[in-house]
C-alpha cells in the first residue's frame, strides 16, 4: 500500500479547514504557483529519466488551464454546469488510460501522440455543445440533483466517483502496483475532491498543488526504490545493507550465504531458471521473521540479526538451510512442442518437467564489541568459506 501519496491531499483539506486565512494568502500566488510546481515536478522527473510521469503532469496542467477558463462562473449557467459534469468524467477516463496502458516512451510518435491526447482531451471540453446535449440525454433528475443546497455536486457525481475510487484502489491492491500507479491514484483522487468542494474559494488550485505534491511523492518513492531494492528479487540491495549496517547495533549478527554449485545450475538448465531461483530464494529469505535479508549481489545474500544469542542463531539457520534445501523447483521442459496437436497431447500429462532441489552455505559472524562492520562482514564472508569447504549445504560460525 503506497497510501502515503493521500498524504497532501489529507494536509490541504485540514490547512484549508483549520487556517483559511494563511490558505488565503498563499492562494494569492495562483495561478503562476500551480503551473511553476507542475513545470518543477516535470524538471524533476525529465532530470531522472521518469518521463512517463509527464503525461499526468500535462493533463493536470491542461485540466486546471480549462477549469480556470470555464469553471468559474456560478452553476447556475447551464453551460457551466455541463462542464462541471462533464470534466472530471473526460479527466478520469485520460487518467485511466494512463493507467491502464503500458505508457510508450516519449520521444516516439505513440509517446507524443498520447501527450498530445492528455494536453487536447480537457480542452476539447470546451469546444463540445455539452449543456444541449446533456439537457436532451433524458438523464433521470434524481442522476443530476445536487446532495444538499451546501454541496453542489449531484447523487450521480458522487455515485460513479465512489465506485470508480472503489475499483482503482481494488485494482492497485491486487495487482500490487507500483509507486507510479498509486501517485496517479492519488492525483486523480484530489481532483475528485475538487468537483465536490467547488464552490469552496480556491479549491481547484489546492487540489491541483495536491495531485502534483502526489506525483512528488511518488517519483521521489520510485526513485528511492530504484536506488535500494533488487529488481529481481524486490529484496534491498547492497546500498540498503550498507545503510543498515552503519546504525548496527552492539548486539547483532550477520549472515553471508550462497548458493551451491550455481554455476553447474545455470550452466545445465539455462540462465532464466537460474534468475527464477533467485527470486524464490529472495521471497523465501524475505519472509523470515526477525530477520532482515539483504541481496548482496549475484547469488549471495546477507541476513542482519539484531540479536546475537547463538543458540538462536543457529536454530533459525538451520531451519532457513533446511527450508530451502527442501524446497522442490519444477523445471518446465525447455523444448516446446513443434505444433498444437503435439502441444494437446502433451497437455495433462507431466510432459518432461523435473523437480530439483538446491542448496545453500551460510557463514554467520557474531558482533564482537568495538568491531567495525567491514571487520563483521569479513568474518561472515570467512565463515561462509568454512561452509563451503566442509561440503556445502550447511551453517558455519565465524570464530
Ligand atoms: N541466473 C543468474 N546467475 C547469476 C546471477 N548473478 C550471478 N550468477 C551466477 O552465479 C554463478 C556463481 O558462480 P561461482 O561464484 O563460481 O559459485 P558457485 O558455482 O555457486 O560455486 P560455490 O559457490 O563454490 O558453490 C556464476 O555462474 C554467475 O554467472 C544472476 O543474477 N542470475
Amino acid at each position: 500500500m503506497h497510501l502515503f501519496v493521500l498524504l497532501p491531499l489529507l494536509l490541504l483539506i485540514v490547512l484549508q479547514w483549520m487556517l483559511p486565512e494563511l490558505m488565503l494568502t498563499f492562494s494569492a500566488a495562483f495561478p503562476l504557483l500551480i503551473y511553476a510546481m507542475l513545470g518543477l515536478t516535470g524538471l524533476l522527473a525529465g532530470l531522472m529519466r521518469q518521463w512517463n510521469w509527464l503525461y499526468t503532469l500535462s493533463l493536470l496542467a491542461s485540466h486546471y488551464w480549462v477549469v480556470q477558463s470555464a469553471l468559474q462562473q456560478p452553476l447556475t449557467n447551464a453551460d457551466t454546469a455541463a462542464i462541471a459534469i462533464v470534466l472530471p468524467l473526460a479527466f478520469t477516463a485520460v487518467m485511466l488510460l494512463l493507467q491502464l496502458q503500458n505508457k510508450p516512451q516519449l520521444p516516439t510518435p505513440r509517446g507524443i501522440s498520447l501527450l498530445l491526447l492528455t494536453v487536447l482531451v480537457p480542452i476539447a471540453i470546451l469546444l463540445l455543445p455539452l449543456a444541449g446535449v446533456l439537457a436532451n440525454a433524458g438523464l433521470p433528475a434524481a442522476f443530476l440533483q445536487p446532495v444538499s443546497t451546501t454541496l453542489l455536486f449531484s447523487w450521480g457525481q458522487l455515485w460513479w466517483m465512489a465506485v470508480v475510487a472503489a475499483c482503482w484502489l481494488g485494482l492497485l491492491n491486487f495487482y500490487a502496483a507500483g509507486s507510479q500507479r498509486w501517485g496517479q491514484f492519488g492525483a486523480w483522487l484530489a481532483i475528485m475532491v475538487f468537483y465536490l468542494a467547488i464552490q469552496q474559494p480556491h479549491m481547484s488550485g489546492w487540489m491541483t498543488l495536491a495531485a502534483c505534491f502526489a506525483l512528488l511523492f511518488s517519483l521521489a518513492s520510485q526513485m528511492l526504490q530504484l536506488a535500494y531494492i533488487d529488481e529481481l528479487t524486490q529484496l534491498p540491495q547492497r546500498r540498503a545493507l550498507l545503510s543498515h549496517l552503519s546504525r548496527l547495533g552492539r548486539r547483532s549478527a550477520l549472515v553471508m550465504l550462497d548458493v551451491d554449485h550455481f554455476k553447474k545450475f545455470n550452466d545445465t538448465w539455462g540462465h532464466d531458471v537460474g534468475d527464477q531461483v533467485l527470486k524464490l530464494l529472495g521471497s523465501v529469505l524475505g519472509s523470515e521473521r526477525g530477520v532482515k535479508a539483504y541481496r548482496y549481489g549475484g547469488e549471495e545474500f546477507t541476513l542482519v540479526f539484531s540479536h546475537n544469542n547463538k543458540d538462536n542463531l543457529a536454530e533459525k539457520l538451520e531451519q532457513v538451510r533446511a527450508a530451502v534445501a527442501d524446497y522442490p523447483l519444477v523445471i518446465r521442459q525447455q523444448t516446446r512442442p513443434k505444433d498444437s496437436s503435439e502441444g494437446k497431447q502433451q497437455r495433462g500429462k507431466d510432459a518432461g518437467s523435473k523437480t530439483v532441489h538446491i542448496t545453500i552455505s551460510l557463514g554467520c559472524a557474531i558482533r564482537q564489541s568495538g568491531e567495525s562492520t567491514t571487520a563483521l562482514l569479513k568474518r561472515a564472508d570467512e565463515a561462509l568459506y568454512s561452509a563451503k569447504k566442509a561440503g556445502r549445504n550447511q551453517v558455519a560460525f565465524a570464530r
